[in-house]
């Protein structure tokens, strides 16, 4: 049997996409459409103020095309937190005008390829490694998603390569991010036994067109080209405050 390697493992995530009813919307009265933005605004700045905590992270980004208009993404420590989001999320008004599009769940993962070392208690007071698992996010401009797995057929399959040589083709793959440093960053949720695929894959850039040469490039690596297996892809922009009330303004 070859050796599962070990996580480190931080805070849960959810992505949370939504699409806008907007004929509905567009029929609310202005007066009332304003207080339903402002609602939304205060229950942002909320979860922003637990993210200057560091007690979670959160971010809200548009989405481009028809496959959503939102997604929130939360993280928190326990898995009933994100749900006491989503429930408040449901109780506001605007939710009202929301219609669920899909969601991943996932939990902030590291894992030993290529860090090494055992997932003992003392690796989680290493700072890098606390970044990793308990990220604040920042307000990049692009946001990019997509769940993934690991190949599993006949003679590629990754859960029966030994350990070494996933260790390997992990280096060579980490080697490729590295060249991204500063331009694009990731975030790897495990989700094996939590969602439908093994990994959500979340990238956050200053440059969208970054987000098409990073996945491109490591289509030619081997942890990718042999193994890797891909959902559907969601980009889009930030969605801050400003933007928050022009975006659903209605001239
Ligand atoms: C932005 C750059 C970037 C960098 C620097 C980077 C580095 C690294 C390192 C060093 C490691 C291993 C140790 C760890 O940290 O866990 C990983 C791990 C992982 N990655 Fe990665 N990855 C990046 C980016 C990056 C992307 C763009 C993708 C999507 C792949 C693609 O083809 O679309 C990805 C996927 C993953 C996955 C699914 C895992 C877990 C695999 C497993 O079997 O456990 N990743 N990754």
């Amino acid at each position: 049997m070859s050796e599962a390697a070990e996580t480190l493992d931080g805070w849960y995530s959810l992505h949370d996409f939504r699409s806008l009813d907007w004929a509905g919307w567009k029929a609310l009265p202005a007066e009332e459409r304003d207080a339903t933005v402002k609602e939304f605004r205060q229950f942002l700045q909320q979860l922003d103020a637990i993210q200057s905590k560091h007690e979670g992270a959160y971010a809200l980004y548009t989405i481009t095309g028809q496959k959503a208009d939102f997604v929130l993404w939360t993280m928190r420590p326990a898995l009933e937190d994100l749900e006491e989001i989503e429930t408040a999320f449901n109780k506001l008004r605007i939710a009202d005008f929301t219609i669920p599009a899909y969601s991943y769940i996932g939990v902030n993962e590291l894992s030993n390829y290529v860090r090494g070392g055992k997932a003992d208690e003392s690796a989680y007071e290493n700072p890098r490694v606390r970044e990793r698992l308990y990220p604040t996010l920042p307000k990049s401009k692009y946001f990019c998603f997509y769940p993934m797995d690991k190949r599993r057929e006949g003679n590629d399959n990754w859960y029966m390569l030994p350990m070494e040589e996933r260790k390997e083709l992990m280096k060579s793959h980490g080697l490729i991010g590295r060249k991204y440093a500063g331009k694009v960053k990731q975030y790897i949720l495990g989700s094996t036994g939590l969602d439908d695929y093994e990994w959500g894959v979340a990238l956050l850039s200053d440059d969208a067109l970054q987000f098409k040469k990073i996945v491109y490039e490591m289509r030619f690596d081997e942890a990718s080209a042999r193994y890797g297996e891909f959902g559907p892809f969601y980009v889009g922009s930030l969605l801050d405050e400003e933007r928050l009330t022009s975006y659903l303004h209605i001239g």
